[in-house]
């Protein structure tokens, strides 16, 4: 077991009530099947656990310990196969939009903690956070010819939102520029997705993957579920809210240089024939994944791309008409 950054600090401890959370802020342990992972502790009790393998953060709790993130009761923690739940990181590839294995191969790597990460300017509130990074092996650079450096910094903020940064710097030496696309996966824990409605996409297009990729227009009305849905919205808010009635619950997603948010769940036909997902684990979850899909980003060598997630979910008495929708999305 390893203790991780940053170091204690000499001051005498505050009284009980004013107790933030002490260091060690992250600490290395063995997961399912022996797998390394980061537990990440943040003030109040608010926790994240993120797997090496992948790089994938598969458990966030609030300060009540409540679980924020789905993950399937079947997910095979084993490579080469990728865990189901969570927040998998779609690189290079989204999907099968391009020649590589399906939503590229950084989901099924082992990362490795970045000790000495090049300086990322932060919230100093922000104390809980590791930074990890994924070079291409040997092997890799046969199946997508690209030097690169991947570095992810997840982090737990003050009042327990999760945050992941993603840089990624093009370190080819042959002057050879690289194009990729790119989504954080996130899988939210709902109470019933019937009980869902999601905000902020509304008369947004969309590419609709049930449907051949073909590009249509949303209504004007918030998105509820009641079958299938596989569709990636283009130009999309900085913000989108999933708003649980039954859990009284929004999750507000923050999104930056991810232009696109893929919606997503496979629904009980899907899920029956998913090796690594309960039957009806589909009314438990719903996933809205910030991306750069329709138009991929083009780094030069040398050149750094960021790409941040945020989440944070707060109470919502939506149906009593105490939480104004525009007001969680414009902030
Ligand atoms: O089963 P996976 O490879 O993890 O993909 C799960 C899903 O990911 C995304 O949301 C895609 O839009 C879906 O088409 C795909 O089915």
């Amino acid at each position: 077991m390893a203790a991780g950054a940053p170091p204690s600090s000499p001051s005498p401890p505050p009284p009980a009530s004013q107790q933030q959370q002490q260091p060690p802020f992250y600490e290395l342990v063995k997961g399912s099947s022996g797998l390394e992972k980061v537990q990440l502790r943040g003030a109040r009790g608010c926790f994240a656990e993120i797997y090496l393998y992948g790089g994938q953060v598969t458990s966030w709790k609030n300060d009540h310990g409540e679980e924020l993130l789905f993950i399937s009761s079947k997910a095979i923690f084993k490579p080469p196969k990728a865990i189901r739940g969570g927040i998998p990181i779609c690189f290079p590839q989204f999907g099968a939009h391009g020649n590589l294995e399906q939503h590229g191969f950084a989901r099924n790597r082992l990362w490795t903690i970045d000790d000495n990460p090049p300086p990322l300017p932060v919230n100093p509130a922000i104390k809980a956070f590791v930074d990890l990074i994924l070079k291409p092996s040997e092997e890799d650079l046969k199946i997508w010819p690209h030097s690169f450096e991947f570095r992810l910094r997840v982090a737990l903020g003050p009042t327990g939102d999760l945050s992941l940064t993603s840089r990624i710097r093009n370190t080819n030496t042959d002057g050879r520029s690289f194009s990729y696309t790119f989504a954080y996966h996130t899988y939210f824990s709902v109470s019933d997705i019937s009980e869902v409605r999601v905000e902020g996409l509304e008369t947004m297009d969309y590419l609709d993957n049930l449907k051949g990729k073909e590009r249509f227009t949303e209504q004007g009305d918030a998105i509820v579920f009641e079958s299938e849905i596989d569709k990636v919205y283009l130009a999309a808010p900085s913000k989108i809210a999933i708003i649980d009635h039954e859990k009284k619950r929004t999750f507000v997603v923050t999104k930056e240089g991810l232009p696109d948010a893929v919606v997503w769940n496979p629904w009980d036909k899907k899920a029956k024939a998913m090796q690594d997902f309960g039957d009806g684990e589909y009314k438990h979850m719903l996933c809205v994944e910030p991306a750069a899909i329709e138009k991929s980003i083009t780094l030069k060598p040398g050149e750094e791309w960021k790409g941040r997630l945020a989440l944070s979910a707060v109470p919502s008495s939506y149906c009593s008409g105490q939480l104004d929708p525009l007001k969680v999305l414009q902030g």
